[in-house]
């Protein structure tokens, strides 16, 4: 006996470009059977007719707490944003907002078809409670500064340790640790190498912001004599574990390192025309093959949402108009980089409908009026589409959502409580 069977349902594996109408059958926790029809029977059948399954999507870079500073400093450039308003403002979150802040971005995320993310952020324990608590799959790191911070380097890489150790593995599987080195500017070359030593020692990857805006370009010029790439390899720091988030201000030849390392990269389009940090060379890198994936980054630095299906569309019509040139970035590759790829960038059975994976799975309510007709599906799902038109979201076999009913947490209370939290930082910070 199974647990789940979807049918009457449109499959789109993302394993071919076809449509076909079947069955996904799950159980424990895993993809069991992709087929036209089935002879199982299951302890739940949810009849999806006239909808799309699909993988859900994989955001790889986001600082998810970050919902309570949702629209608190808009249009700002990057450094200003950070070191007058973000930071400061950070200095003043609890635990308890953490927690919560994190719990307000996995409802997010569960509404809006994400089942996976990659988060980089502070009160890590909390952070990591929220995910376990709503059924997410994560890849988590502690933001780990050791310049102008007053931060010890050996205090943080600690603390960073001791995160990965307590909670790689956890939530049944759910939780993966990373090391987290925010960036090549707030990190000093020797804690950069501190850094990868530990990681290599623990078995778990790095998340780290890199080249995202022309001024840090020019800083390590200027520090270094050479890009942050160029640095990072001479650490000896770039290679197939490491995820760089942004990878805006790229040479070619920096290009190349990122391909002969097999580094996975974070494209986030919508930060990167929010802060006005620039245009990401996305085509160039994946015609070389670097495996590009999408994220969001923080809430406060995008279109203030965590939602995938904004960020696949920017991703298309950004590189479209950048490049003058309508065929660059179709709607499939779009949907293969939210989903397959960002998979591929974190290291999980995930991001594909296929016996043996991870059942991280979504439904997407095709009966719209914006989502009809359909002759593409992955044209909809791009440009049509949007994170409200998500029916259904399971995660490791887990329903968190069906027929738009959260069931994997309070919705109203996480609302409440993220009011409240939003409300005491106000007065703590003074914002
Ligand atoms: C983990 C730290 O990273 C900070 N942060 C959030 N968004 C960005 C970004 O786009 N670039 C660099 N740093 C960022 C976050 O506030 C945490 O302090
Ligand atoms: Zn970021």
């Amino acid at each position: 006996m199974a647990d789940i069977i979807i049918k009457n349902v449109y499959v789109l594996t993302m394993d071919s470009y076809e449509l076909t109408q079947g069955v996904v059958v799950i159980e424990n926790g895993t993809i069991t059977e992709v087929a036209e029809s089935t002879e199982q029977d299951a302890d739940q059948i949810i009849d999806a007719k006239g909808s799309v399954v699909m993988p859900g999507f994989v955001n790889t870079h986001t600082h998810a707490a970050m919902t309570l500073f949702r629209g608190y400093a808009d249009d700002i450039p990057l450094d200003e944003w950070l070191k007058n308003y973000i930071w400061p403002a950070e200095e003043h979150l609890t635990d308890e907002d953490a927690y919560i802040g994190t719990k307000l971005a996995c409802l997010e995320m569960i509404k809006s078809g994400t089942t996976s993310f990659a988060d980089m952020y502070i009160h890590m324990n909390d952070v990591a409670q929220a995910v376990k608590d709503s059924g997410m799959r994560a890849a988590l790191s502690y933001g780990l500064i050791d310049l102008g911070e007053n931060r010890s380097a050996d205090v943080e890489l600690s603390k960073g340790k001791q995160f990965v150790l307590d909670w790689k593995g956890e939530a049944e599987g759910r939780i993966i640790t990373m090391y987290g080195p925010h960036a090549p500017y707030t990190c000093s070359e020797g804690f950069l190498s501190k850094v990868k030593k530990e990681a290599n020692h623990d078995r778990v990857g790095i998340h780290i912001h890199v080249l995202e805006t022309e001024s840090e370009l020019n800083q390590m010029k200027q520090q270094y004599g050479m890009c942050s790439i160029n640095l990072l390899d001479r650490l000896g720091f770039l290679g197939p574990d490491v995820l760089a988030a942004h990878c805006v201000w790229l040479s070619d030849d920096d290009i190349e390192i990122l391909r002969g390392r097999g580094v996975h990269v974070s494209h986030n389009p919508v930060s990167n025309m929010k802060l006005a940090s620039g245009v990401a060379p996305v085509p160039r890198m994946l015609d070389r093959g670097v495996n590009v994936s999408l994220g969001t980054d923080g809430c406060a630095s995008n279109n203030n949402n965590l939602d995938m299906f904004e960020e696949m569309k920017t991703a298309a019509l950004l590189h479209k108009v950048e490049s003058l040139d309508p065929t660059v970035l179709p709607a499939r590759q779009v949907l293969e980089m939210a989903t397959t790829s960002g998979a591929r960038a974190l290291g999980i059975k995930s991001g594909v409908l296929r016996e043996g994976y991870n059942a991280d799975v979504i439904i997407v309510d095709m009966n719209k009026p914006h989502l009809t007709p359909v002759y593409d599906i992955h044209s909809h799902l791009v440009y049509s589409a949007s994170g409200s038109d998500v029916s259904t979201t399971i995660v490791d076999g887990r329903i968190l959502m069906q027929d738009y009913e959260v069931v994997c947490m309070d919705e109203q209370d996480v609302l409440d409580r993220a009011r409240t939290a939003a409300s005491g930082l106000v007065e703590r910070a003074k914002f």
